[in-house]
């Protein structure tokens, strides 16, 4: 068709991206555009975009956009997905490789012969405030009180990358993360704004989570969200090793090794090539 850029879009528990190849298509990507793209009445839909692969620190890497046209410097379902990109299109051949972030450097292990199965080394999180970012004195900020909307929460913060807030509740709905959501994401408290999980533990190996994005909003499933859940809740003392982590779009599995690094299992399903109006990129 005239005129049209080929995208091609798949999702991660629901947590759907659309890939630019940066190779097969030389344009400027403004986030106002991104967000119309993203937009699920005017454009595709989608939770985010991912443009690669493109050269980060003299590496293989990505880039990951939200849906707001915001850029974001790690997404666990992005890197699952862009593998899954880089394999499908044959940029990679090898079962084991590395994606460049500008979070850093992410090892990728293909596990399964379709190419749909991936565990990533999302690395270790720091619930330091001046790393995540959090306003105040630097401190940890573990089951630390904020008022949200009026009332009084505890918090448990951290970056794996990117900046999460984990509440922890007695229950997880949908309506109580899209409620209080839009709030502790553009919270004061959060210079660089922040994902928001809220969490009910099952048991010793299993969470709950509902999600509230940065740059996205609610989402069905979120890599980092997971990661950031898991490690609040063992760094609380409350979980094993390897834990469940539930939500609307499935479930992720997280290990915890004895050095705190974090590792996800995630699937990817292809959904379609779309032929996208070039009108979305000029
Ligand atoms: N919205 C996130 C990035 C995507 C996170 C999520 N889709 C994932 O799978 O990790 C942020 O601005 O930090």
């Amino acid at each position: 068709m005239r005129d049209s850029i080929i995208m091609t879009k798949y999702q991660g528990f629901g947590n759907d991206y659309l890939v630019l190849d940066a190779n097969k298509n030389q344009l400027q990507l403004q986030g106002k555009k991104i967000a119309l793209l993203c937009q699920r009445g005017f454009g595709l839909g989608a939770d985010g975009v991912l443009y690669g692969p493109v050269e980060i620190n003299g590496k293989m890497g990505m880039r990951i956009f939200n849906s707001d046209g915001s850029e974001a410097a790690i997404s666990g379902n992005g890197v699952c997905i862009f593998a899954k990109y880089l394999m499908d299109n044959e940029y990679v051949k090898e079962k084991k490789f590395a994606i460049e972030t500008l979070s850093g450097t992410i090892e990728v292990e293909c596990l399964n012969a379709r190419a749909t199965e991936f565990r990533v080394n999302m690395g270790k999180a720091s619930f330091l405030s001046k790393e995540i970012p959090v306003t105040g004195e630097i401190r940890e900020v573990i089951d630390e009180p904020f008022t949200f909307k009026g009332k009084e929460y505890k918090a448990t913060c951290l970056t794996v990358g990117n900046p999460h807030c984990i509440l922890f509740m007695d229950q997880v709905t949908p309506e109580k993360v899209k409620e209080l959501g839009p709030y502790v994401e553009n919270a004061e408290e959060f210079p660089e704004k922040v994902n928001l999980q809220i969490c009910r533990q099952i048991d010793k190996g299993n969470l709950d989570i509902e999600i509230w994005e940065r740059g996205s909003g609610y989402t069905k499933a979120s890599g980092t969200g997971s990661c950031a859940a898991a490690i609040a809740a063992y760094k609380k003392g409350l979980m094993e090793n390897r834990i469940n982590v539930n939500q609307p779009g499935g479930m992720i599995q997280i290990d915890i090794k004895d050095d705190g690094t974090i590792f996800m299992t995630g699937t990817v399903g292809y959904i379609a090539d779309v032929s996208v109006a070039e009108s979305f990129f000029s």
